[in-house]
């Protein structure tokens, strides 16, 4: 069947002034749907399209007689060339038969998630690609309806599905599947062209398989995209290098490398993680070297402008990741660096993490530094970068484990099909990967800080070790306890607490930690005129001296109590408080 489609769509390209290289075979290989095989080995295969055949705007304004939105009206154009049994005539030519092969041949499903069946949603986990579907379906909608309230024709029609379709989506995701989604590739005769599962059907087809139309016209609006009947037969690979270009209005998609005998010849959709592959394209790549996990983080649009006003922090958005073939193939950097509006960020700064690239962690880093920062302190001190660190690190662990755990959800006893059970493993398994990076990455970052900054550090341990006069003889004189009793400190800030005092009192600190005496003095001499007012301190002072101490006031102890939360960062891996001193990384 699917055969004998390809054969009308071929004779018919051929028929119409399609070039394809002479010693090429279209062939249907498992999963992949129909691919392109070389017969002998070419060098520079190239496919061109003339202009007559290829699918745009232009139609569809002519039909609909619009002006906006054009790439929607031809989505729904192309679902009129489906699903109308009817005639759809623009100049005196009618579209529905001059498409036909072209039209029959479309894939007979796309495994996008979009479509799939609650259990092999269930498979996705709570994975990013899971929780952005409803609001992927409520955009899609929005864009239907858009256009759909100015169709002049079947008013009534549409409105009551427009009704019917918002309140479907406002429901449980089996209702969804059964109601929508579960009818964009069993469409019966009796779909209506205009209708959402009709709509869905289309975008879905031009997600997969358009071009952007700026190749053949360089001058119209960017978002505009065009069908390629025949060239839009080869399937993807990253690595192939090839050209896109025009000529007299004709599409060509040239190979820059020779392909030998047997091999498949590929085009090049650009550098597309699995994310994005399983959601447009319905299908993932093993090792792909493109895949990132996306982690999103909402700002108050205040925090957005400080930022962009006051620092040269960088925050990226869609357009800092995207490589599209084409751009690729110009072999020179086209991307233009646009000034950025804060109203970009009001859905959140996008962050797009991955193994091959650790540049968007560290925009994250400093995010998550500045975020840290009192207002007198530097994004670049040593305390705000570490507690930044820490931070981000719990955030993105945070992340990993709700990306590896199961669905909560009941599995609703749907059949899973192999295919879709595959690409939801290695796409989890690709997410899981660039999310264990970044936690290694923030591991291996903390290592080379801590040990550059040895001598800033001073952990409990490091206090005890390099001064054991403090628990043997001076704490216990402090707290008035026995020598020989145990002394049971419940953290290592309490300890730490302890120290900081315990150094001013008796005035006996080790040269190694003089540094935090002296900022402990300045902090204490910037607090003089405030009143201690920690609740914190309080507590802790009336615990150890009940009965007051005549070594220790309760200020100075609360000053202590403050100097540490002010000037230590805590590992989050374990609890344990770190004092840092106020130096620069
Ligand atoms: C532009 S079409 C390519 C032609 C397609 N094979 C067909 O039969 O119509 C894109 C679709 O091809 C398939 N595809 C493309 N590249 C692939 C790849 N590397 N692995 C698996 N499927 C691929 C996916 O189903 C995708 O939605």
């Amino acid at each position: 069947m699917q055969a004998e489609k390809l054969k009308v769509l071929l004779d018919w390209g051929l028929d119409n002034g399609v070039k394809c290289p002479d010693d090429v075979e279209f062939v249907n290989v498992g999963g992949k749907g129909f691919a392109c095989i070389a017969k002998s080995d070419i060098t520079e295969a190239e496919f061109i399209i003339p202009e007559s055949l290829i699918i745009k705007s232009s139609l569809a304004v002519s039909f609909f007689k619009v002006n906006s939105n054009q790439t929607s009206w031809l989505k729904l154009l192309i679902a009129k060339l489906k699903f109308d049994k009817s005639s759809t005539t623009v100049d005196d030519e009618n579209l529905k038969a001059k498409f036909a092969p072209y039209i029959d041949a479309l894939p007979d499903e796309i495994d996008s998630p979009l479509v799939w069946n609650p259990s092999e949603l269930d498979l996705l986990g709570n994975t990013n690609l899971r929780s952005s579907l409803r609001i992927k379906l409520y955009s899609i909608f929005n864009e239907w309806k858009l256009i759909m309230e100015t169709l002049k024709k079947h008013r009534n029609e549409v409105q009551a599905e427009i009704l019917n379709i918002e309140e479907t989506l406002g429901q449980s995701e089996d209702h969804v599947y059964r109601n929508i989604t579960s009818k964009v590739f069993q469409h019966s005769s009796e779909t209506d062209w205009w209708s959402f599962p009709a709509f869905l059907w289309s975008h879905m087809m031009f997600l997969s398989r358009a071009f952007p139309e700026y190749v053949i016209n360089p001058s119209t609006d960017p978002s505009n995209v065009v069908l390629l009947p025949i060239i839009d037969l080869l399937n993807h690979d990253y690595r192939s290098k090839v050209e896109w270009n025009q000529r007299d209005g004709a599409f060509g998609v040239r190979k820059l490398e020779t392909v030998l005998r047997g091999e498949e010849i590929f085009n090049n959709y650009g550098g597309k993680g699995n994310e994005e592959l399983l959601s447009g394209y319905g299908f993932v790549l093993e090792e792909n070297i493109f895949d990132t996990v996306a982690l999103k983080i909402q700002l108050p649009l205040t925090t957005v402008s400080e930022i962009t006003s006051t620092t040269h922090l960088f925050l990226p958005t869609l357009s800092d990741y995207t490589t599209s073939a084409f751009e690729l193939s110009s072999g020179k950097e086209t991307k233009q660096m646009l000034p950025k509006k804060d109203s970009q960020y009001k859905d959140g700064v996008l962050y797009l993490l991955s193994k091959e690239n650790d540049a968007p962690l560290r925009w994250l880093l400093d995010l998550f530094s500045f975020l840290e920062k009192s207002p007198d302190e530097s994004c670049s001190s040593l305390r705000v970068r570490l507690q930044g660190l820490q931070n981000l690190r719990n955030a993105i662990e945070t992340k990993l484990s709700s990306t590896s755990s199961t669905s909560d959800r009941q599995a609703a006893g749907y059949d899973i099909k192999e295919y879709r059970a595959r690409a939801a493993r290695i796409y989890k398994s690709g997410q899981t990967k660039a999310l264990k990076h970044a936690v290694n990455e923030l591991k291996r970052t903390e290592k080379e800080w801590t040990s550059q900054h040895k001598g800033d550090l001073l952990t409990a341990k490091r206090i005890m070790r390099f001064d054991p006069n403090f628990m043997e003889s001076e704490l216990p004189l402090l707290l008035r306890t026995n020598a020989n009793s145990d002394i049971t400190l419940d953290s290592y800030d309490t300890l730490i607490i302890l120290w900081v005092a315990c150094k001013a009192v008796f005035n006996t600190c080790p040269r190694e930690a003089q540094w935090a005496m002296d900022a402990f003095k300045a902090y204490s001499d910037c607090r003089e005129n405030t009143m201690a007012s920690s609740a914190e301190g309080q507590h802790l002072y009336q615990t150890f001296f009940p009965n007051g101490s005549s070594r220790l006031g309760q200020e100075q102890f609360i000053n202590a109590t403050e100097f540490l939360q002010h000037f230590s960062y805590t590992r989050l891996s374990n609890g344990e408080v770190i004092l840092v001193k106020d130096v620069n990384l």
